[in-house]
């Protein structure tokens, strides 16, 4: 509960408002002259050092205005500008200001003739704004201040919060170190230093609360606000060197992400997992169960790529955990690997140039073909299979593709009803299957010896796909002209050491995993995945969940939303509408989606509502996860 009497005294620059407004009014009055930049950097230096104590205060203040040149007319067009940069979280709160009015006190050293006509707009009355005054001259020319103002005078807030003798708790929120002294001389009970704008390591290391919005501190206060949980407390923890851009993304939506370069084993994860409410990962990571069991915030799984099955998804989804892919963004540089690596094993490039690089010329025709005319045989004809078919078609190929699934030929491509017949076809065999268990061992010895004697082999699928003791030995004894592999049995958690039975064998390209790793596609997948992960965790949107019923919902408009997932058996739907029937909610919308195991119903409510229906709905028997939205 709120305490009785609490006050909340609020800094004005970089607090209330993203910006210093003296760096505004400068970028004003300089606007027009030649050495604005140098200016512009010696004004914004003093601020700082003025901010963080390193210089007097009434210092720092002189020396800006000096600096400035202003004018009293420049005053409404800097309020203007003021109007537009105030912090997002202070704006989507307004109505905690408007609640609290007679609570709420700005304590800034900056001036009363900007700061009063912005923070009028929130219901903070003059009368309870305390900050300095400009001095004019006869023309109108800003040319110093009021020198009897306590507040522009060295650690003048302190001096001002104590001549309030305020009652009750007071609360100081503000982005400085100036802000934290009045918390240390005593007149305040606690510091908020408030990083939504700016991360000052002064104010920070000082304060009781570090609080990266408003929505944080009402949160903590208990008090009203927009968002039902602060954003930043949405822990996301991204493994696997994900693209730069996923942790751009997702901070900038507020949350709080940690970035690591590799993967985590098992045992270590289950402890990392804890607390996090999204992991993100790409093809290595391994999300068992028992991972998923110590996972007590886990609301999503990213695969920041195409393969899925490195996560146990039906646990997710009886736990309630939404899993998302991307499953295109990588597909085109996997295609394009494919044709290089044909085209170079079809000519023994690497050979030839190893050769050069051992200091040997070789020049030969022998075992070097053309692409043009050769069959290409496609095992796997979804989203690669096609692509590369098209591709190779283009530079002459003749395509041949096996699928266990019915899937229409592009172009002139040949659909083999075996892959028996596909295998003895094809002088290039490109593997496209998808990673799921079943396709352990794929291609052994018999599958091999079905192969045409000098053809080709290309695996950028998973490692487990092929026998590789038996891909060894085809090469080693001819029967195989040559191979490329990109995926294998086991794989490194790093970079770093690496041995496979491959190595050293003549026309055999080996890469680490990365047919899907160029900038492009970790680009577009650090687009994608975040997107499905903030639809999900803003709005409930479940599209494109590769483990989970999809939903696909509207905005929600002004209203409460509950989310709430559920065992799928009789009566669940019931006692949920039983309880909202019982609370006397107002149901605008109600959105349902079910798969065999689990159920997913959106509640869209129109008002105020009483908490306890929360945990009346949390205690419906077979709930699995509930969450509110507002
Ligand atoms: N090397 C790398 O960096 C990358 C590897 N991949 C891997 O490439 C593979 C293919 O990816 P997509 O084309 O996106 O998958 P997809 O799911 O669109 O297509 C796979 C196709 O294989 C078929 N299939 C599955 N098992 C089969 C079997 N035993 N015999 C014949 N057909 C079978 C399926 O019916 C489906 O049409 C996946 O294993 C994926 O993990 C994907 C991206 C990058
Ligand atoms: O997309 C896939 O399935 C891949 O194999 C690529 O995985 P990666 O992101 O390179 O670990």
């Amino acid at each position: 509960m709120v305490e009785e009497g609490r006050k909340y005294v609020f800094d004005f620059d970089s607090t209330l408002t993203r910006v210093e407004a003296l760096d505004v009014l400068a970028e004003m009055t300089l606007r027009n002259k030649a050495n604005k930049d140098e200016v512009l950097k010696e004004i914004q230096d003093i601020t700082n050092l003025g901010i963080d104590g390193d210089i007097s205060f009434t210092e720092s203040l002189e020396r800006r205005i000096k600096l400035l040149n202003a004018h009293k007319d420049d005053l409404e067009g800097l309020v203007s500008e003021l109007k537009q940069k105030i912090s997002k979280s202070i704006e989507e709160n307004k109505e905690f200001f408007q609640e609290y009015a007679d609570d709420i006190y700005v304590i800034s050293c900056g001036f009363k003739e900007f700061i009063d006509p912005i923070v009028a707009a929130y219901d903070i009355p003059s009368e309870r704004v305390y900050a300095n005054t400009f001095k004019f001259d006869e023309d109108g020319n800003i040319v110093g201040f009021d020198e009897t103002n306590v507040l522009s005078s060295h650690n003048g807030k302190i001096e001002c919060l104590k001549t309030l003798n305020l009652d009750g708790e007071v609360q100081v929120i503000g982005d400085g170190y100036s802000d934290y002294v009045m918390r240390e001389a005593g007149i305040a009970d606690k510091f908020f230093a408030y990083t939504e704008n700016v991360h000052r390591e002064k104010a920070t290391e000082n304060a009781d609360f570090i609080t990266p919005n408003l929505n944080e501190f009402l949160f903590v206060n208990d008090l009203p606000r927009k968002v039902s949980y602060p954003k930043n407390r949405i822990k996301i923890l991204l493994l696997e060197n994900v693209h730069p851009d996923a942790f751009e993304n997702l901070s900038e939506d507020g949350f709080s992400v940690e970035l690591v370069k590799h993967s985590i084993p098992e045992e270590e994860l289950v402890e990392r997992i804890k607390g996090v409410h999204v992991l993100g990962i790409r093809s290595k990571t391994q999300v068992t169960e028992k991972v998923l069991e110590a996972a007590d915030k886990l609301l999503a799984v990213g695969a920041f790529c195409i393969g899925t099955t490195q996560i146990a998804l039906e646990a997710a989804k009886k736990k309630g955990v939404v899993v998302f892919n991307a499953p295109y963004s990588n597909t085109r540089s996997v295609v394009e690997l494919a044709i290089g690596q044909i085209i170079m094993l079809k000519r023994s490039i690497f050979a030839r140039s190893s050769e050069i690089h051992r200091g040997q010329w070789f020049k030969t025709a022998l075992n070097s073909q053309e692409v043009r005319g050769k069959n290409l045989g496609i095992v796997g004809y979804g989203n690669i299979g096609k692509q590369l078919s098209v591709l190779a078609e283009a530079i002459g190929m003749r395509v041949y593709y096996y699928d266990v699934a019915d899937q229409l030929a592009l172009g002139n491509a040949i659909k083999c009803s075996s892959l028996e017949d596909l295998l003895s076809v094809s002088d290039v065999v490109t593997l496209h299957i998808d990673d799921n268990k079943a396709n352990k061992n794929f291609i052994g010895e018999r599958e091999i010896n079905q192969m045409r004697d000098g053809a080709i082999l290309i695996n950028l699928a998973r490692g487990f796909v092929v026998d590789i003791p038996a891909l060894a030995n085809a090469l080693k004894s001819g029967k195989l002209g040559g191979a490329a592999v990109d995926v294998y049995p086991e794989e490194p958690r790093a970079n770093g050491e690496f041995t496979t039975e491959l190595q050293g064998l003549e026309n055999v390209i080996l890469t680490p995993h990365i047919g899907g790793s160029t900038e492009e596609a970790q680009r577009d997948i650090a687009d994608f995945v975040p997107n499905k992960i903030m639809d999900y965790i803003n709005s409930g949107n479940t599209v494109d969940a590769v483990n989970f019923p999809n939903i696909r919902l509207p905005k929600q408009n002004k209203a409460h939303r509950f989310l709430h997932i559920h065992k799928n058996v009789p009566g669940v739907m019931a006692k949920i509408n039983e309880v909202l029937a019982k609370y006397e909610m107002n149901i605008t919308g109600q959105y349902l989606s079910t798969d065999p195991e689990v159920g997913y119903v959106i509640s869209d409510l129109d008002k105020e509502y009483n908490k306890e229906v929360i945990k009346a709905l949390k205690s419906v028997e077979h709930t699995i996860k509930f969450r509110v939205l507002y």
